[in-house]
């Protein structure tokens, strides 16, 4: 279950709106009919907008009863309404003539009774969202008063038919929140509820918000779905080592002595903490917002991937596995697993793409001397792909002495949360040190994204809070040629390695070669969260081309004296175009997560006109 979109209504004075619009509220709403005691003027409310702005996912709702065309156009001068809420019985073709006159959603207030739902259908296709609500003799809302909330999901069925949002009014406090979210509501207004005599109490929005969260099942669920995707799509064979592995983790996580040395080995073998560096002469270059990088191109072996490595290295030792194997594109993944698997004395095989060994040998080298085995995989398109399924496939045969180390968030449950929370310590990281920098969070955070686990560890301690996130999926020579690995703009819904996610396919499901410039991004599918991050408009994607990639790393070298690895330079080129469209008082934080050196030899071919895997 996802969090409920939360409404806090009746908001009377400039304390009642700042509380409000600092809360995890989505909706803050007021009252503009003159018979509630609720009642308050546009050009107060006007200004205490002005002088408190809200976050920027939070919308504002009007909430009148029988207005008139003139009064709703009277308090837009002055307070600029996302959404106007009519509490009345007003007909569907007043909402129809509001909706053309103003041009904004319309929500319908309906009051529940035997008819509601009937109503409900009258206004399907003209209303934007509902709110069901309990109306008395006395008052049209407000009121303090429950319906009997069994009938909420016939409520939420019939606004889902519609298409639009439904919240769920009347009477909900802190003491009765978890009885109604056993009914799953898609959204909780509230007024009474959050107040004492007569005004809204910090401490009853702290004790709804925290039961709403405690109720909240945190993604992903049983089922390792994170909504529609993710899940555990492989054969009976592997069900074993899945589940023996979730409840190894499960142990391990709640181990303190376990999260203890993680962060120990990481501080003292991959020298975290990484700094966050502002860049000074790239940001004047550009104009708009500052643009700092979170280095984890500082890290032992020069990126993210030792984070991860280091924390499913330890848990295969603490779950007595003597053995690592791990698949590996660009041979990134496969070095830090190489690494981790020499620190802690346990042996490593690497599945490699025939392709890849080809076009990589110095990495390949270095997992040699690292001690590990790779071995060529000449099955399929010889690349990625092929590697992951042989290595899935060798994991099964060998479980009991062998841990399958799993390089992004991707694959089956419990790996994408698994990969999630071992990297995560970058975003928390970047939380602490940005607020200690600069006193407040970045106003936007740009990553890259393949299977995504640098993007989803940056973003994933920032999900709730009120920063706007950005991620680059590698558009190659552009999303409309046949050379790209844009899973999300080209994509479809499919399952590969084992989860629901998106994919590039032919028409026949057959997987398309990804194409990038930058190897480590060439993967046709991408972590089930992003795709779940995506389909709730929380994370926005888009393609970054090689051209626009390329631009990017002489940038950052000639101006900070910086080689970014090909795939960061895609979540820097997406920041530079968003810092153009910013102020100065605005700031971009993008995760650098690797460095270039490995791409010194594919930057040189592309610049000296070559082609990067030919
Ligand atoms: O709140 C009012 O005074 C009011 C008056 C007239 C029409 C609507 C009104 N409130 C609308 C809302 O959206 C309230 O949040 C909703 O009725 C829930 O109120 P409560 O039962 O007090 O939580």
């Amino acid at each position: 279950m996802t969090f409920p979109l939360l409404k806090y209504c009746g908001n009377q004075n400039f304390y009642d709106y700042q509380l409000a619009a600092s809360s995890k509220a989505s909706h803050i709403g007021f009252i503009f009919y003159e018979g509630s005691k609720r009642y308050v003027r546009s050009q107060e409310v006007g200004r205490w907008i002005g002088k408190y702005p809200k976050q920027k996912r939070q919308k504002l709702v009007g909430v009148f009863v029988h207005p008139t065309l003139e009064e709703l156009k009277d308090v837009l001068q002055y307070v600029k309404l996302d959404i106007i809420q009519l509490h009345g019985h007003e007909t569907v073709s007043f909402l129809q003539e509001v909706s053309h006159a103003v041009k904004l959603p319309i929500w319908k207030a309906i009051h529940h009774d035997e008819e509601a739902l009937s109503l409900m259908r009258e206004y399907n296709g003209v209303a934007s969202g509902y709110v069901i609500d309990v109306k008395t003799k006395e008052a049209w809302g407000g009121t303090g008063q429950a319906f009997n909330w069994e009938v909420v999901p016939d409520y939420t069925q019939e606004a889902a038919r519609q298409g639009v949002q439904c919240f769920i009014a009347g009477g909900v406090n802190p003491s009765n929140v978890k009885q109604l979210l056993l009914y799953e509501p898609m959204g909780i207004d509230l007024a009474s509820g959050i107040e004492q005599a007569g005004v809204k109490s910090k401490k009853l929005v702290e004790d709804l918000e925290r039961k709403v969260e405690q109720t909240m099942n945190k993604f992903p669920d049983e089922q390792g779905r994170f909504g529609d995707f993710g899940g555990k799509f492989v054969p009976e064979t592997l069900m074993y080592a899945l589940e023996e592995l979730e409840s190894g983790l499960g142990e391990a996580m709640a181990d303190p002595e376990f999260i203890d040395l993680y962060h120990k080995t990481m501080k003292d073998y991959s020298g975290r903490p990484t700094p966050v560096t502002y860049a000074r002469r790239l940001s004047e270059k550009i104009g708009g917002a500052n643009l700092y990088l979170k280095r984890e191109d500082l890290n032992h072996t020069g990126a993210h991937k030792i984070n991860n490595a280091i924390g499913q290295g330890l848990l295969a030792k603490r779950m007595g596995k003597e053995k690592l194997v791990a698949e590996t594109g660009a041979g990134q993944h496969g070095v830090a697993t190489a690494t981790i698997a020499a620190y802690l004395g346990l042996s490593c095989k690497v599945f490699m793409g025939k392709k890849d060994v080809e076009r990589q040998q110095l990495n390949v080298f270095r997992m040699e001397l690292l001690g590990a085995e790779v071995i060529p995989v000449e099955s399929g398109s010889q690349t990625l792909k092929d590697a992951t399924n042989e290595a899935l496939r060798y994991w099964v045969e060998n479980v009991e002495d062998t841990f399958y180390l799993i390089g992004s968030v991707v694959g089956p449950h419990p790996y994408p949360m698994m990969v999630r929370d071992f990297q995560r310590v970058i975003g928390d990281e970047s939380k602490a040190q940005f607020l200690e920098l600069k006193g407040k969070l970045p106003d936007v955070i740009a990553a890259c994204v393949g299977g995504g686990s640098n993007s989803m560890g940056m973003f994933y301690p920032f999900l709730e809070d009120d920063v706007e996130l950005i991620a680059a999926e590698a558009g190659g020579k552009g999303e409309d040629t046949a050379f790209h690995a844009a899973t999300l703009a080209k994509g479809r819904k499919g399952v590969i390695h084992g989860a629901l996610t998106y994919l590039i396919q032919d028409e026949a499901g057959q997987i398309i070669e990804p194409y990038s410039i930058s190897a480590g991004l060439d993967y046709p599918g991408i972590g089930p969260e992003h795709a779940y991050l995506a389909s709730i408009d929380r994370v926005h994607y888009e393609s970054i081309t090689d051209e626009e990639t390329l631009e990017a790393v002489e940038l950052l070298c000639r101006l900070e004296g910086i080689l970014p690895a090909l795939e960061s330079a895609h979540a820097l080129a997406l920041a530079i175009k968003k810092a153009k469209t910013l102020t100065k008082e605005q700031d971009i934080l993008v995760c650098l997560s690797g460095r270039g050196d490995k791409d010194v030899h594919s930057i040189q071919k592309t610049l000296q006109g070559g082609g990067v895997h030919e």
